[in-house]
């Protein structure tokens, strides 16, 4: 099975480049947010044969009882936003008619995947930082939700491209009131690279 790990950035797989070099293992790195993430998918997937999409990358967390550094499986993401205002109200894309939101993953067949906790994404252009944005996060959504830039997009082009799709995040911050004091990057990416090695390593 062909894998070809994703991620935003390279930093959020920078543990991880020796031994993905060293097992052979493609990765692609796209850019911050759902249009950089797209256009690099789609481009990467014209040259090559891709089985199973492995996006991983960090995330705020919405719930302040989660540990920072904790790793999630993404099972379903949402294009945060994506419809219409309408005099104080929202019309999703759903209900003008003209697409939809929620992207969900797609599991490989005969692989046992380790159980880690799952949980819903939202994927954002613009990160929530206000009191008032985030009050209604907490009322519309179920929690765990983790936020990102990108997993949405990674799901919308393996449903169109008809491949396999993983997600996992690990917690580097909560969805609060911005404070990039707060951000713990690093315990995030080193258990997210850890969690990785180890997948790969079973899958592979
Ligand atoms: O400094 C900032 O305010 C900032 C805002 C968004 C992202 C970053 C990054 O470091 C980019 C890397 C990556 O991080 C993901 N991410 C992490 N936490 C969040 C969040 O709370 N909401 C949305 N995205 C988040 C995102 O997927 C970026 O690609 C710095």
């Amino acid at each position: 099975m062909s894998i070809l790990v994703v991620a935003a950035t390279i930093e959020e797989i920078k543990p991880s480049l020796s031994f993905l070099k060293e097992k052979q293992i493609p990765y692609l790195i796209t850019g911050v947010g759902m249009v950089a993430t797209t256009y690099a998918l789609a481009t990467h997937l014209q040259r090559h044969k891709v089985d199973l999409l492995l996006h991983v990358g960090i995330g705020g967390a919405l719930d302040s009882s989660t540990p920072l550094g904790e790793v999630y499986q993404i099972y379903i993401d949402e294009i945060f936003g994506l419809g219409a205002e309408d005099n104080g109200a929202f019309l999703s894309i759903e209900e003008l008619g003209f697409g939809k939101r929620m992207y969900t993953e797609k599991l490989p067949i005969n692989i046992q995947l380790p159980d880690i906790k799952k949980a819903q994404g939202i994927t954002v252009n613009s990160v929530h930082g206000t009191k008032a944005s985030i009050l209604q996060l907490h009322q519309q959504y179920q929690k765990p939700l983790i936020e990102s830039m990108e997993g949405a997009a990674t799901f919308f082009v393996a449903e169109q491209e008809n491949i396999c799709c993983l997600q996992f995040r690990s917690i580097s911050n909560y969805i609060e009131p911005r404070n990039r004091n707060a951000w713990e990057i690093e315990l995030a990416i080193k258990n997210l690279n850890d969690f990785l090695r180890d997948l790969l390593r079973f899958i592979n």
